[in-house]
């Protein structure tokens, strides 16, 4: 509750900020490694790929993606996101390779699985990284991303996603209806617990640029996803979506981007009271490290800033990037 303060000298706000200890008592919000989601890309290679884009992030191999986890385990983390970066010889029209069962990511969550079964696994539901065009779902000869028919592939990459030992799908392609259809299949197929986190207000952003270069679909995407995510614009249309995710069988919701979004993360988590993530995305990542190795900002202490300041939002989890590197900070 808000009190009104006595007036100085009664009242000296600094009191409260002398030392250390004094902060650490009265501070309102913490930070520690529970609350992060490591987002990590794997890819069909050997080894480790630096990402050009993202300082310090790399497309990992299965095997490597599988030492990750363990990682992960040693740090505190408490979940994976991962995200697959598929050559040109892995897209075609239609994204059909986001419905195989055997594709690179269902061998990384098998891999991942057994070398940390205590982590928890979020796979991406969306077409992006396997069409040619780039975009999250189907694409029609006028242009326009048919809504219906690409809810039924995202069903079926949700259900081998599942099949393969993940524990949360997370869909990011803002189709309608996309969270009601899989939670229907998860269902019929047995997946009761199966948790859906809903990208639920992922904003049309340009935030996102280094992300595409990281999963190969910068330079096929064709146009803008302006017609599915949402306009930066708005917030009142945040809660409609998260509404309706949520009446649709979403376990958590998820804005998108972080950082210019807090004000919709706020919202969401002080209007619906459910567990509401933040994707700290691939543009603010890059953004803190450029800046940081120019030496214009302290890198460390503006990732850790950044990451508390979700958390004061309201956010109950953040996906980062930065996820290694901050939980190895606060150890
Ligand atoms: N579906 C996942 C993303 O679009 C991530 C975006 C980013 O990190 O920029
Ligand atoms: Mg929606």
């Amino acid at each position: 509750m808000t009190q009104f303060p006595q007036s100085f000298p009664a009242t000296r706000m600094r009191r409260l900020r002398q030392s250390p200890w004094i902060r650490g008592l009265v501070a309102e919000n913490t930070l520690t490694p529970a609350d992060l989601v490591w987002a990590i890309f794997v890819h069909d290679g050997e080894g480790r790929v630096p990402v050009g884009s993202l300082p310090g992030i790399d497309r990992l191999s299965v095997k490597e993606a599988a030492l990750t986890a363990k990682r992960a385990s040693e740090l505190g983390i408490p979940a994976i996101a991962l995200f697959p970066y598929i050559g040109p010889e892995g897209k075609d029209e239609t994204g059909s390779g986001a419905l195989n069962p055997d594709g690179l990511v269902p061998r990384a969550l098998r891999a991942m699985k057994e070398a940390a079964p205590e982590i928890g696994l979020i796979t991406d539901v969306a077409l992006d990284a396997y069409t040619t065009h780039g975009h999250d779902g189907l694409l029609d000869a006028d242009g326009t991303i048919p809504n219906d028919a690409t809810v039924e592939k995202l069903v079926q990459q949700a259900l081998a996603h599942a099949a393969a030992g993940a524990d949360i799908v997370a869909p990011s392609d803002m189709m309608d209806g996309r969270i009601g259809a899989i939670r229907q299949a998860f269902d019929d197929e047995g997946f009761t617990n199966m948790m859906i986190l809903a990208y639920a207000a992922k904003y049309a952003s340009g935030f996102y640029g280094p992300y595409r270069d990281a999963i190969g679909s910068a330079k096929s995407l064709k146009g803008d996803k302006k017609t599915y995510q949402q306009d930066p614009a708005n917030s009142e249309e945040a809660l409609r979506e998260v509404a309706l995710d949520l009446a649709e069988g979403a376990d958590m919701v998820m804005v998108k981007p972080g950082l210019p979004y807090l004000d919709i993360v706020h919202r969401v988590s002080t209007t619906f009271g459910v567990p509401t993530l933040a994707y700290q995305v691939s543009g603010e990542y890059a953004q803190i490290k450029a800046a940081a190795m120019n030496g214009w900002i302290d890198g460390d202490r503006v990732m850790m800033e950044s990451l508390m300041c979700f958390k004061r939002a309201g956010a109950s989890g953040i996906i980062t990037y930065f996820a290694e590197e901050a939980a190895d900070k606060l150890g």
